[in-house]
Formats: C-alpha cells, structure tokens, sequence
C-alpha cells in the first residue's frame, strides 16, 4: 500500500491501552452479578472489540448493531438508524456500548437513547478514540482509550471509504483527502 501516513497510535500503544481499559471495565463491574451485555458498533469497532473483551474478566455476552448515519452538515440536521439491531433483549440487562471513535457525538447519541428506551439497567460507554475536534452533542465517555484532539485517523477498524480497516495501528494521511 502506498499511501503515505504517520502512525498516531502504535499497535503497542493500542495493546497496552486495551489491557488498562480492560482491567477498569472489570473493575467497575465487579459487583455485577449477572453478565453484562457488551455491544460492537459495526464495522469500525470490530477489530477493538474481539481485543476489549477478551481483556475483560467479566461474564460477557456479545451483540452486535450497525448503524448508518446520513448527515446534512449545513443545516446540523442528522439521522442515524439501525441496519442490524441487536439479536439480546437488554431490559434489566447492563449494557456497554463500544465504539471504535466518538466524533460529532451522534451515532453514539442516537444508540444510547435506543437502549435506554428498553430499559436497562445501565448503559455505559466505551470508544477507543474519544475525538472532541467536531463534537456536537454532549456525550459522555465512560471508558476513553485515547483523547484525540483533531485529525481523520484510519486503520484498526478505522476506514476512509471502507479502506484501511485492516491497518493493525491507527494513523493519519500524510496528504488528508479533502472530504476526510
Ligand atoms: O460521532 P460520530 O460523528 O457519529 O462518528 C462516529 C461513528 O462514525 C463511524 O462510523 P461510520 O458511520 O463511518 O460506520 P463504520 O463504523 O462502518 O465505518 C465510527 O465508527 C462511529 O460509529
Ligand atoms: O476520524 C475518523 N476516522 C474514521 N472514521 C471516522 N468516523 C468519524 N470520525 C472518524
Ligand atoms: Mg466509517
């Protein structure tokens, strides 16, 4: 692959962070005897989750959902929806949703108020990359792996248009596609 790009987190650095992130997660659940239903948002955070939670020394059961976003930045109007939802029923359940990045906010908006809808127990938080740069909406990230003040990363899960995803460290273009 010839694109040139600066790695912005080393698959070192990755691995390290999800071992931390894991044991915190597992921490925070501790008291939780029942498991705990861990949701993948698809496709970026798939390559993430298989990592996350075989970190977590937890009773898990695994989800998975995509959501398709279609933003008009002009007039801030947004809309997400499902294209899979999830298969487990969560009420009563405790829900952890994770994403490979929270950018503007809404993606992760949209699916949290879904899940708080059918009435969990609780519903938390996990992105790998917290992006605040374009941040919308106020959302809250429980379980941040890294705090990236700006810049279109790839790889990891991560695409530029559907490319990339398989990069086993996450990085910038060199030359950013003006639409990225
Ligand atoms: O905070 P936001 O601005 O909503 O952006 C974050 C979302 O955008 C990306 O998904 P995308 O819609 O590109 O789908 P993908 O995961 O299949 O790449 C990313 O994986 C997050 O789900
Ligand atoms: O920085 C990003 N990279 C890839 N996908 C994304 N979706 C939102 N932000 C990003
Ligand atoms: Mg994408």
């Amino acid at each position: 692959m010839d694109t040139p790009m600066h790695v912005v987190y080393s698959r070192e650095d990755i691995t390290k962070r999800i071992q931390r992130l894991g044991e915190e997660i597992t921490e925070a659940y501790q008291d939780v005897r029942e498991p705990i239903v861990a949701v993948c948002v698809l496709k970026g955070a798939f390559v993430f989750f298989a990592d996350l939670v075989r970190e977590l020394d937890l009773d898990v059961e695994i989800d998975f959902v995509r959501l398709a976003s279609y933003g008009q930045q002009t007039q801030r109007h947004f809309k997400v929806q499902f294209t899979k939802d999830l298969e487990t029923p969560v009420t009563d359940r405790h829900v952890l949703l994770v994403e490979d990045i929270v950018d503007t906010g809404h993606s992760i908006e949209y699916l949290s108020q879904v899940m708080w809808a059918r009435k969990p127990k609780s519903v938390r938080i996990c992105a790998l990359v917290d992006k605040k740069e374009r941040r919308e909406v106020d959302v809250h990230v429980d379980y941040p792996g890294f705090d990236l003040e700006k810049g279109f990363i790839v790889g990891y899960g991560l695409d530029y248009a559907e490319r990339y995803r398989h990069l086993d460290s996450i990085c910038t273009f060199v030359n950013p596609p003006e639409e990225a």
